[in-house]
């Protein structure tokens, strides 16, 4: 059985004083389940303390983001270089905020994603569909062909440890979640692409979470669901009590 990966995605939020009090509450009440593991991607200025925080816990933290390049001239960016020498186990990459306002693309996204497990990094790659394209019944055709340019090139080995979370626009920070019908159909269909590509056995090992206004009244509904194996969460993984609450759906 997948293990349920529940990743919380602070985004632009917190001090520094918050975050470490976020970070040693979890660190403290976090459940110690085989079957669930707990992610924080939290801002660059973080990242250092709180990957010394958790440092031999359970609890790992990712980044929002990075460049793909090793180093150089890139005024204001971070290598993922720099990420994995301060403990840093998990990225963030197109996430739907940068691929708008920051011009992120699926070419992009895959240089990172190559450039993630060159540094022993795992990524979190998130594709999703804005409500124009649902409306139009575009969501499976635009999902597929940004997952299959993401994954564009890496090893098998890697395709299994990439974690896909599909989070589709307009559920995004709206209140709106996917029903867990509709989240599940469309992370069904990301599984058969991924087998598609690979195997049925990578494809069955591959975690593939949902994103869209998840909070623990409706964690449970989704997890239950067959092909979603987690959530990335933004406004509820602000608080420690709530992403706690998300963390221990997933021991569930
Ligand atoms: O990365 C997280 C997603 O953008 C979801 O954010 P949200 O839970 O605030 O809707």
């Amino acid at each position: 059985m997948r293990k349920k990966v529940i990743a919380g995605n602070w985004k632009m939020n917190k001090v520094s004083s918050e975050a470490n009090e976020f970070i040693d509450e979890v660190v403290e009440k976090a459940p110690t389940s085989d079957d669930v593991e707990a992610i924080v991607c939290a801002p660059f200025p973080f990242l250092a303390s709180l990957a010394e925080k958790t440092k031999g816990t359970t609890v790992k933290i990712g980044a929002q983001n990075m460049h793909f390049e090793d180093s150089g001239a890139f005024t204001g960016e971070v290598s993922p270089g720099m990420l994995s020498d301060l403990g840093v186990t998990h990225v963030v990459i197109g996430h739907s905020e940068r691929r708008e306002h920051f011009a992120e693309t699926d070419e992009t996204v895959n240089k990172k994603t190559h450039a993630a497990f060159n540094h022993k990094l795992t990524p979190i790659v998130c594709v999703g569909e804005t409500l124009e394209q649902r409306e139009a019944n575009e969501t499976m055709n635009h999902v597929e062909s940004q997952v299959k340019k993401a994954v564009e090139g890496l090893s098998d080995e890697q395709v299994t440890e990439t974690i896909i979370a599909y989070e589709p626009i307009w559920a995004i920070g709206t209140g709106k979640t996917a029903s867990s019908e509709e989240a599940n159909e469309v992370c069904a269909h990301i599984r058969q692409v991924i087998k598609a590509i690979t195997s049925e056995e990578i494809a069955e090992q591959v975690v593939i979470q949902y994103g869209g206004s998840v909070k623990p009244a409706n964690i449970d509904e989704l997890l239950a669901k067959s092909d979603i194996d987690g959530a990335l969460v933004g406004g509820a993984s602000v608080e420690a009590e709530s992403y706690l609450q998300l963390v221990e759906a997933g021991t569930r």
